[in-house]
């Protein structure tokens, strides 16, 4: 499939297995089930007998590793892998993980999934040190920060480093003789470890990639864990217990597969409960549901079920959206989401219709498909989103990090509504979103991030916090809220 046009961005996708002759194999398939964590850029690292193996390329999974000659030069037990969104650092091909490092006696390499908000300020510390960098990433830092720590061994140097690092991270690490994970104190990105069946130990982003590999689900890493994977067995540690589970909603939401469970929540399941709930809070008569594909289907299947309004597939996706990029222009989004999405008239011609989507960012996708929609003949035309309003930026691993470009911050729900034309909108409500999800954490956060909604940001926003204050005051992003 060609890459795909995305208006809301997706994040990076990371995989990493010990001791089994088929690492490199193996990587690929599970990073082909996280494709849709990230489509810039793939690369993998194999452990071949403590020797280190890259290969890695701008550009879808199956693109990258064409040629079968660039898998097969990947020996070895053990493997890592990573697929790219950016949302630090330029395109090029140098940001394109995993990452190796070979200064110190460890040799290692990294993914990351996430996106630390004190990159700058580590990158003046390191570069004051004489620090060379190999990208201009966020991610590579905690490389640079193991190979200047002064701890003696080095686990103690993965713990020193990620004390250091401030923001979201998922990271997987490979050293020679053994494999690491580490999650930040918040658990903001996910990550999961399981088992295969000739022992060989899985760590990566999303369950649906365990079972691509025919893994058995263990756990998921939680926040502040260093995890070691060797030759004796998984050792489950902290480098801090100073923790508390905010997991991304935006993952419950939109970004993760539907057939992927985080922290014991079926993403599907969660996406029906919001659906429904939002059925429950906006209710309206119509005649037909329709959900935007692809996200979205759960969610309408979810209001379908709970208003008795019969599901129906109003809208189809074309599957070969022709594109060598994510588009940068608003004008070129456009033409992307009007190849992309089409619909089938019949369903739509004279009816009432209830449109679900999961979330409004730029309000490009609604407001072309409103349109399309009243070209088809529906009589009215109902919007319900399965997420509530989306008015805050996110700095921990989505690349939406100016408010000004988010249309929740710009208009109010009216506002909204008559800029894509809908005869009524609603939102899901941040009550209804906790508790759609339903994480077991009693925490005050409910083990959710929902900043995005509410601009709680459950950790400071360091090198990011002038420019964003600045542009919430220009933006009253805080007005009338409690
Ligand atoms: O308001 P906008 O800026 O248009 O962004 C919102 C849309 O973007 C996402 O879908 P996306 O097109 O990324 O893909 P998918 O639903 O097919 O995964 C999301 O599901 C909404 O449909
Ligand atoms: N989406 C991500 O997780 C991105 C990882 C990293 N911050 C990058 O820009 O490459
Ligand atoms: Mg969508």
């Amino acid at each position: 499939m060609a890459n795909e046009v995305k208006s809301l961005n997706d994040e990076c996708g990371v995989f990493g297995i010990w001791g089994t002759p088929d690492a490199t194999r193996l990587t690929y398939d599970g990073l082909h089930a996280l494709q849709h964590r990230g489509q810039e850029g793939a690369g993998i690292v194999s452990n071949d007998h403590n020797q280190l193996h890259r290969y890695r390329g701008l550009g879808l999974l199956a693109q990258v590793f064409e040629d079968p000659q660039t898998l097969e030069i990947l020996n070895g037990n053990s493997a890592i892998g990573h697929i790219r969104y950016a949302t630090a650092g330029s395109h090029s091909i140098n940001n394109i993980q995993p990452f190796l490092f070979e200064n110190i006696s460890n040799h290692f390499a990294i993914s990351h999934n996430g996106n630390l908000t004190n990159a700058d300020t580590l990158k003046r510390e390191l570069s004051a040190k004489g620090v060379q960098f190999q990208s201009d990433s966020d991610s590579e830092l905690f490389g640079d920060l193991i190979e200047v720590s002064e701890m003696d061994n080095f686990t103690d140097k993965i713990k020193d480093a990620a004390n250091r690092m401030r923001g979201g991270f998922a990271y997987i690490l490979m050293a020679t003789d053994a494999m690491y994970a580490v999650s930040d104190p918040n658990g903001l990105r996910p990550l999961v470890m399981g088992k295969r069946a000739d022992g060989s130990v899985v760590i990566c982003s999303e369950t649906c990639a365990l079972d691509q590999v025919r893994a058995e689900f263990i756990r998921d890493i939680q926040p502040g864990e260093l995890i070691k994977v060797d030759g004796d067995g998984i050792k489950i540690g902290h480098y801090t217990t100073d923790t508390e589970l905010t997991v991304c909603s935006m993952e419950y939401i939109y970004f993760a597969r539907p057939d992927s469970v985080i922290h014991g929540v079926s993403v599907h399941e969660a996406r029906k409960r919001m659906g429904a709930r939002v059925a429950r809070e906006h209710p309206v008569k119509a005649d037909v549901v329709l959900g935007v594909p692809n996200s979205s289907l759960s969610a309408a299947i979810g209001y379908a079920n709970e208003s008795g309004i019969p599901y129906d597939m109003g809208m189809i996706k074309n599957q070969y959206v022709a594109r060598t990029f994510i588009e940068p222009t608003q004008k070129k989004r456009e033409r992307g989401v009007s190849m992309k999405l089409s619909v089938v008239k019949s369903v739509i011609e004279g009816k009432d219709i209830v449109l679900v989507d999961d979330s409004i960012v730029r309000g490009t996708t609604s407001r072309y498909i409103v349109q399309l929609l009243r070209d088809a003949g529906a009589k009215s035309i109902h919007v319900r989103i399965a997420s509530p309003d989306l008015k805050f930026p996110c700095f921990y691993g989505i690349d939406i990090q100016k408010p000004s470009e988010l249309i929740g911050a710009n208009y109010s729900v009216d506002g909204i509504r008559d800029q894509i034309g809908a005869d009524s909108l609603g939102y899901l409500s941040v009550d209804g979103l906790i508790d759609s999800i339903g994480l077991k954490c009693d925490n005050q956060y409910h083990g959710l991030c929902t900043a995005y909604f509410d601009g709680k940001y459950p950790t400071p926003l360091y090198d990011y916090e002038a420019m964003y204050k600045r542009e919430a005051k220009r933006l009253h992003l805080y007005e009338g809220m409690d």
